[in-house]
C-alpha cells in the first residue's frame, strides 16, 4: 500500500489532502483515473482478489500432510500437539460437491474427537463426533467414538444406541468384534448405574432477561449545544437500569484475536474450534456461530460456496440462512479464498462489510439498482481530517471498491458517487466505531483452587481481570451517545451485543453519556483531551473537562515540600484569566480554559472529605492568580520539580520490576525490600492522593500476595483502594475490581468475615454496573461469592 501511495504525484496528493467533503466527487475520480492507469495498482488488486494467489485458500494436500503429523503425534501420545495438527488440517480441508473431501473431513473430526477424548475434553469430543456424522452419516468410526464418549459422560442409553449403529455400519470382522466387546461392557454398566444427562454449552446470547425487556427506558435523540446530537430520556432513570441493548450493524475481529477467539461471538475459541468452509482465516467456537457468520451450509450447496462470485448463488445462500432475511451473513462476501479481508486494516474491512450488506440487501429485495452507498446517518469529521488521513482514506476506498467490484462482477452496477460514499463511510467508521471489550479473568480460576484449603501459608494469587479488546463494531443507535469523562452509563458487551446500563440516578432530560475510553480519575485532563483528539477526532466538552476538578488537580501532582501542607504541586500552569475561570497550560501550550467549581461548596456531599480539604486550599485562597509548575497551590512553597520527577520515575520503575518478574511466587527478598524503599520515596514525593502512589501500593500488594505475606498484601491493597476512592468515587467500578483483590487476600488469611464485608461492597457495585449480567460477564465473581459464603459461615 505504501508503494501505491508514493506512486501518486505530489500535486494530486495535495489536491486530495486539501479538499473538503464537497470536493470528493472530483478528488476521488481524479485519483481513480490515475490509479487505473498504473500497472502497480492492478497488481495490488490482483494480489488481493485473485483466488490462485490468495494466502487463505483451502488446500487438500496441506490438510492431508497435517493429518499425517497429527496421527504421528497421536501414536506417540503427544495429544496436545496432535490436537493442534488436526485443527490445522480442518482449517485447510476443502469442501467439494462430489463428496470426495467429505471423507477426509469426517476422518479429521473423528481423529480430533479421539484426541480430545484422551485429553478429557468430553463435550468437545461429542461435538466433533456429531460434526463427523453430519458430514458422513455412514462413517462407523464416528458412531463408535460418539458411543465411547457418551459412555464416558455416563449417557449409557445413547452410548448403546451409537455402538449398535456403529456395529451395523462396520464392515471388518475385527472392527465388529471390538465394538461388540465395548458394547457388552457398557450394557453391564448401564444395568448398574443411574443415567446422568449431559449439558451442552452454548456460547450465544440468550437475549435479555424478560423483566429487563419489559422495563426498557425511553430514549430521545436531541440536539446539543456543543456535541452535535446526543441521547436523553423524558423520564427519570434509576441506577442499574438497562438503557439500551443493540447488535452491531457490522463488526470485525481484532487481528490480535484472530487465532484465539471466535470470529462471530468473540468468546475464547474452544478445543473443538470450527472453520469457515471457504477460506482458512476465520475460526468459530460452534457450528451455530459459523452459520451466523457464513450462512447456512448444507452439503448439497457446496458447489455454490466453492464457485462463489455469482450473485444468484449469494442470494440462494442467504435465503437458506437461518437468520432473519434482513440480516446478511457478514463473512459470506469475503469467502472463496480472496484474501483482501484478511490483509486490509480492520476499519476498511468494516467498511467493506457494511457496503456488502447494503448491496446484498438490495439484491435480496430484487432491486438491481445502481449501487451508490449505504448513506448512514452518522457524523464524520472529514473536513477536519489531516491531509495525510484524507489521502489514506481515498487510497483505501479505491482499493476496497475494486475488491468489491471483483467479487460482485457484473451482478452490480456502480453509481458515480460510490467512491465518495466509501470515503465518507471510512470517516464515519473512524468517529463512530466502538471497540468490543471482553473481560478476561487473569487468575480468578487459579485463586479459587489455590485458596481451597485456606491454610494461609501457601502463596495465593489475587483475582484480577484484564479487558481484552476483541473486535471493532458499528452500532447504529449506540453511535448517538456522546462521551463524558464522568459518564452516567456503563457500556459493556454480551458477546457482540452492546449493553448500556445507568451507573447512577439520571434525572429526566439529562444527557445520557458513556465513556469512549478516557475517564476522570484514570487520566488527567490533558491526557484525556489528547486521547480523545487522537482516537476520536474531537475536543472533549464534557462537564468534567469544562470545570476544574479535584481529581485532575491531584492525580499527577507532587506533595508540597512543607510537611504539614496538603497542597498539591503540579507540572501544569494554572492562570486565572477571568473571575470564574482559569487557563490550564503545559509549558507554552494552552490545554484548556476551565470554570472554577463554585458548585463544590453548595454540593459538598458529592465529594470525599479529604479531597474537599485539598480543594479548599486551592479554591478558597482569595486570589488564585498564577500558579506556576513546581509551586504549591496552597502555600506557594517551591519544589525542585525536575529532580522530583526524576526520582519519582526511578522509584516507579523499580516498583514495576515486580510486575516483570516471570514468576512472582519466588520473588527474592532483596527485590521486595528495594520496592518498599521506592514506595517510601514515592510517598515522600507524590501527593498522598496521586495515581502514582495508588499504583505503587497496588503493585506491592500483588507481590506480597504472591509470596504469601497476606498481612502486608492487605495493608497495601487497602492503601491503594483508599486513594482510588478519592480519584474516582467510592462506588466506581474500579473500586469493585480492587475490592475483589482484597477479598482474595482476606480469604487466604482465613479472615472470612472481612472478606465477606469487602465482597458485599464489590457485589453492590458490580450489580450497579452490570445488573443481572454480572454472572455472565464476570463469572469469577459468582465463583468467589460461593467461596466467600462458605468461608464466612466457617468463620462464624
Ligand atoms: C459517536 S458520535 C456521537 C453522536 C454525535 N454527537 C452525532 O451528532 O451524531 C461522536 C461525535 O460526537 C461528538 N462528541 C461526542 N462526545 C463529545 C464530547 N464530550 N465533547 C465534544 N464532542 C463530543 C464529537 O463530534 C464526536 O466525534
Amino acid at each position: 500500500m505504501e508503494r501505491l501511495k508514493s506512486a501518486v504525484p505530489a500535486e494530486l496528493r495535495r489536491a486530495v489532502g486539501e479538499g473538503t467533503a464537497a470536493d470528493l466527487p472530483s478528488t476521488t475520480s481524479r485519483l481513480l483515473a490515475f490509479l487505473e492507469g498504473l500497472p502497480l495498482f492492478h497488481q495490488v488488486i490482483g494480489e488481493l482478489t485473485d483466488l490462485e494467489l490468495a494466502l487463505c485458500r483451502k488446500d487438500k494436500g496441506r490438510a492431508a500432510e497435517l493429518k499425517g503429523r497429527g496421527n504421528a503425534c497421536f501414536s506417540k501420545r503427544e495429544f496436545e500437539q496432535a490436537l493442534g495438527f488436526y485443527s490445522q488440517a480442518l482449517r485447510y480441508v476443502p469442501i467439494s460437491s462430489d463428496g470426495t473431501d467429505a471423507s477426509l473431513m469426517a476422518t479429521l473430526y473423528v481423529n480430533r474427537a479421539s484426541t480430545m477424548h484422551k485429553l478429557g475434553l468430553l463435550e468437545e469430543c461429542l461435538r466433533d463426533c456429531d460434526r463427523s456424522i453430519s458430514v458422513s452419516p455412514n462413517y462407523a468410526k464416528a458412531w463408535y467414538r460418539r458411543g465411547m464418549v457418551n459412555a464416558s459422560l455416563k449417557n449409557y442409553s445413547s452410548a448403546i444406541r451409537d455402538l449398535e449403529d456403529a456395529l451395523s455400519m462396520e464392515v471388518t470382522s475385527s472392527g465388529k468384534s471390538s465394538i461388540e466387546q465395548e458394547l457388552k461392557l457398557i450394557l453391564q454398566k448401564h444395568e448398574n448405574v443411574n443415567e446422568v444427562g449431559t449439558s451442552s454449552s452454548n456460547c450465544m446470547d440468550e437475549g435479555l432477561p424478560l423483566t429487563e425487556q419489559q422495563r426498557k427506558v425511553i430514549l430521545e435523540c436531541i440536539s446539543t449545544p456543543n456535541k452535535g446530537r446526543g441521547m436523553t430520556s423524558p423520564n427519570d432513570i434509576s441506577p442499574a437500569s438497562l438503557i439500551h441493548a443493540e447488535d452491531p450493524l457490522a463488526v470485525i475481529i481484532m487481528k490480535s484475536c484472530r487465532d484465539t477467539h471466535c470470529h462471530y461471538c468473540f468468546s475464547e475459541a474452544p478445543a473443538d474450534v470450527v472453520f469457515c468452509p471457504s477460506c482458512t482465516i476465520p475460526i468459530y467456537c460452534s457450528n451455530r456461530c459459523q452459520e451466523e457468520a457464513v450462512g447456512q451450509i448444507s452439503w448439497n450447496q457446496n458447489a455454490c460456496l466453492e464457485s462463489n462470485n455469482s450473485v444468484v448463488d449469494i442470494a440462494k445462500l442467504s435465503v437458506t440462512s437461518t437468520r432473519c432475511k434482513t440480516q446478511i451473513a457478514e463473512h459470506r462476501h469475503e469467502c472463496g479464498g480472496a484474501h483482501w479481508a484478511a490483509v486490509l486494516p480492520a476499519d476498511i474491512v468494516l467498511a467493506g462489510r457494511i457496503m456488502a450488506q447494503y448491496i446484498e440487501k438490495q439484491l435480496l429485495a430484487g432491486k438491481r439498482t445502481t449501487i451508490s452507498g449505504p448513506n448512514l446517518d452518522l457524523v464524520h469529521h472529514y473536513n477536519q481530517d489531516s491531509p495525510a488521513s484524507k489521502f489514506e482514506s481515498h487510497i483505501y476506498a479505491t482499493v476496497l471498491l475494486l475488491c468489491l467490484q471483483s467479487y460482485y462482477k457484473s451482478g452490480v452496477s456502480w453509481a458515480e458517487d460510490s467512491l465518495s460514499q466509501l470515503v465518507l463511510l471510512i470517516c464515519q467508521i473512524k468517529v463512530n466505531s466502538i471497540a468490543i471489550v471482553h473481560m478476561k479473568s487473569m487468575d480468578g480460576g487459579k485463586v479459587l483452587t489455590v485458596n481451597k484449603g485456606f491454610s494461609g501459608s501457601s502463596g495465593a494469587v489475587m483475582c484480577s481481570v484484564e479487558q481484552v479488546r476483541v473486535a471493532q463494531a458499528i452500532y447504529m443507535s449506540g453511535s448517538f451517545f456522546n462521551h463524558s469523562c464522568q459518564p452516567n452509563v456503563h457500556a459493556y458487551f454480551r458477546s457482540r451485543t452492546l449493553v448500556l446500563r445507568s451507573s447512577e440516578y439520571i434525572k429526566a432530560g439529562t444527557p445520557i453519556e458513556l465513556s469512549y475510553g478516557p475517564q476522570a480519575g484514570e487520566m488527567d485532563l490533558p491526557e484525556r483531551q489528547k486521547s480523545l483528539r487522537e482516537n476520536y477526532y474531537f475536543s472533549c466538552g464534557c462537564s468534567n473537562c469544562s470545570v476544574l476538578s479535584l481529581s485532575d488537580l491531584v492525580m499527577n501532582s507532587f506533595r508540597c515540600p512543607q510537611s504539614n501542607c496538603l497542597g498539591a504541586v503540579s507540572e501544569l500552569i494554572y492562570y486565572r484569566c477571568k473571575e470564574n475561570s482559569v487557563h490550564v497550560s503545559i509549558g507554552e501550550s494552552h490545554v484548556c480554559t476551565l470554570s472554577l467549581p463554585f458548585f463544590s461548596y453548595q454540593d459538598i456531599s458529592k465529594f470525599d472529605e479529604d479531597m474537599v480539604k485539598v480543594g479548599n486550599l486551592f479554591f478558597k485562597s482569595d486570589a488564585i492568580l498564577n500558579i506556576d509548575p513546581g509551586f504549591c497551590m496552597s502555600c506557594r512553597s517551591q519544589l525542585d520539580l525536575s529532580s522530583a520527577v526524576a526520582i519519582s520515575d526511578r522509584a516507579t520503575s523499580k516498583i514495576n520490576r515486580l510486575k516483570e518478574l516471570p514468576a512472582l511466587d519466588n520473588v527474592p527478598e532483596v527485590v521486595i525490600a528495594e520496592a518498599l524503599q521506592s514506595l517510601e520515596q514515592t510517598e515522600k514525593l507524590r501527593h498522598p492522593y496521586s495515581k502514582a502512589l495508588a499504583q505503587a501500593q497496588d503493585t506491592i500488594a500483588e507481590a506480597f500476595a504472591k509470596v504469601g505475606d497476606q498481612e502486608q498484601a492487605r495493608k497495601h491493597c487497602k492503601a491503594s483502594i483508599k486513594i482510588l476512592e478519592k480519584l474516582y468515587h467510592p462506588s466506581h467500578i474500579i473500586i469493585a475490581h480492587e475490592l475483589i483483590k482484597l477479598v482474595s487476600i482476606e480469604l487466604s488469611m482465613g479472615d472470612g468475615a472481612s472478606a465477606s464485608a469487602a465482597f458485599a461492597r464489590a457485589d453492590a457495585i458490580f450489580s450497579l454496573y452490570y445488573g443481572p449480567d454480572v454472572k455472565r460477564i464476570l463469572p469469577y465473581v459468582d465463583a468467589l461469592r460461593r467461596t466467600v459464603s462458605e468461608r464466612s459461615v466457617g468463620s462464624c
